[in-house]
């Protein structure tokens, strides 16, 4: 049977919701508790979609720069509290790219504990946008933003071994302070703000990078998505069918 475009019809006018929907990236927020492995889903889900244009945007890159004051008693700052993070700058950013603009997204250091050291990167529109980040669930206006919410729920002894180890190895700071850092601050922010944010995933995934299998899922239900989304961009009033008629 010929395509729709083959025969002698008027072509589809496109609805306003259409229109909109046919721009819209895919986007896909994936929370977790620090060093859960999110870092390790995110690139495994870039990798199997090399042939998307992705862009990964963390919410680390987000952290308010710290006062002067903060900075002198930065062993008493809590970056793992929502408070931490500017979010009406990450909303603003998305509904840039949302829209088909880049952004700067800003450059976060963890050494400096300022997000102007660096320069800012910039972010090109994608079909495929990733938001990761220990709270990127927290506030409801980001969690609306995305099409599909994956929550990597490793075991906390598990987190605080690598952690132990990120923090002591790639970032030379001493077992003392980071397990007192743990105690204080970053495991009642996750009992507090981020494991109450995993009823709103969509797909939960135990162990995290290692489970290819839910990797390999998530992958072909966004490829699913993905090619709805193309068919829209030929056949823009079939979208319409199938969301009249369930298709
Ligand atoms: N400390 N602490 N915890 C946070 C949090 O668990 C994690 C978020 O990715 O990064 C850690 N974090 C954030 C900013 C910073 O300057 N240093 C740092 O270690």
């Amino acid at each position: 049977m010929d395509g729709l475009e083959s025969r002698n019809i008027e072509k589809p006018t496109t609805s306003p919701v259409t229109e909109n929907l046919l721009k819209q990236p895919f986007v896909i927020g994936v929370a977790g508790g620090a060093a859960s492995g999110k870092t390790t889903v995110c690139d495994m889900i870039i990798q199997q979609l090399h042939d998307q244009r992705v862009v990964l945007v963390n919410q680390d890159s987000f952290y308010h720069n710290l006062t002067e004051g903060e900075l002198a008693r930065v062993h008493e700052y809590n970056f793992d509290h929502p408070d931490a993070f500017n979010t009406e700058k990450l909303l603003d950013s998305m509904e840039n790219l949302r829209h088909g603009q880049a952004v700067d997204i800003p450059n976060y250091d963890f050494k400096s504990y300022k997000n102007n050291v660096f320069p800012a990167r910039r972010v090109n529109p994608s079909d495929v946008i990733i938001l990761e980040g220990i709270l990127i669930f927290h506030d409801p206006r980001v969690r609306e933003l995305m099409n599909m919410k994956i929550f990597v729920d490793t075991d906390a002894d598990v987190r605080l071994a690598r952690r132990i180890r990120r923090d002591t190895v790639e970032k030379h700071r001493d077992i003392g302070a980071v397990l007192d850092q743990y105690s204080k601050f970053v495991k009642p922010a996750f009992d507090d703000f981020i494991l109450p944010t995993k009823k709103y995933a969509d797909i939960i995934i135990p162990r995290g990078g290692d489970n290819h299998v839910a990797i390999d899922l998530i992958v072909q239900h966004i490829r699913t998505k993905l090619g709805q989304h193309d068919l829209c961009k030929i056949y823009p009033n079939l979208y319409v069918i199938q969301s009249t008629f369930q298709i």
